[in-house]
């Protein structure tokens, strides 16, 4: 049997009195989108840190690839895109810069971009439509465009396991076509993309499969399985089921 490409087992997180995870477990194998579904507060956000390292669990682990989120990072096969309010607009950066970001793994201590860094970056700039705003500070950016820049950040790096946080929020309907456009492609050249979104009516077109989150995995199945109104109401409450009838 093939080793899932992200394996989260059992994890725990608590900030302190809260109990952000409790217990969650999900796996899911390469090629593959998951669309990860949960109300405010439900712990997308710590997911995807602790699958990354940035948080260590309370409790349980997380692996890529059977390897530890910081052996993963290390090794670049890892990308995330962060939500937009964790990230600091100001910071002094183009967006060729950003994406270039991506390519600091494959370049050694000096951090001097080659020929084939360039050649990457421009690929990846080109592939999200960007390349006309390349110089631009990444601030100065609509809230779609900078989600495609970190997402061209993420081919550059050549990513295989993409994580995205909430990639359709504030975004307009162009960078939400591209970007699912973008995912689709990662995942048929075999990589293995888990998504947070709060666009249940997108989600068939985009992901194979979801994940309802309530600090831990309540269901995970086929979008379709996922959006039926008894399965919605497990997680977001009986306000979906009653909606119909107030
Ligand atoms: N650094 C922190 N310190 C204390 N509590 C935190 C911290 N980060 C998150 N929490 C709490 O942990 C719980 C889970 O938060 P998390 O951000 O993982 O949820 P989320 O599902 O991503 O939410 P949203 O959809 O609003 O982004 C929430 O109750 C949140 O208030």
């Amino acid at each position: 049997m093939s080793v899932p490409a992200i394996l989260v087992q059992d994890v725990t997180v608590r900030y302190g009195e809260v109990l952000a995870l409790d217990g969650a477990s999900l796996a899911i194998n390469p090629g593959r989108i998951c669309g990860l579904i949960g109300v405010n507060g439900s712990g997308k956000s710590t997911l995807f840190k602790t699958i990354m390292g940035m948080i260590k669990p309370d409790a349980g682990r997380a692996t890529i690839n059977g390897a530890s989120p910081a052996q993963a990072r290390k090794s670049g096969v890892v990308g995330y895109v962060p939500q937009s309010e964790k990230v600091d607009w100001a910071f002094p950066l183009s967006v060729r810069e950003v994406v270039m970001m991506g390519r600091y793994g494959h370049m050694g201590l000096t951090r001097r971009p080659k020929r084939r860094d360039h050649e990457e970056v421009d690929a990846a700039l080109e592939r999200v439509e960007l390349t006309a705003l390349a110089d631009r500070q990444i601030g100065q950016l609509s809230g779609g465009q900078k989600k495609r820049a970190f997402v061209a950040r993420g081919i550059a790096q050549g990513a295989t396991v993409v994580l995205l946080d909430e990639p359709f929020a504030g975004v307009d309907k162009r960078s939400e076509a591209t970007i699912t456009r973008l995912l689709r492609e990662q995942a048929a050249a075999g990589a293995t993309i888990l998504v947070s979104t709060h666009d249940l009516q997108a989600l068939p077109g985009l992901a194979d499969e979801a994940v309802l989150l309530m600090r831990r995995v309540l269901m995970h199945g086929a979008p379709e399985q996922i959006l039926h109104p008894e399965n919605l109401a497990l997680a977001f409450g009986l306000d979906v089921l009653n909606r119909k009838e107030a």
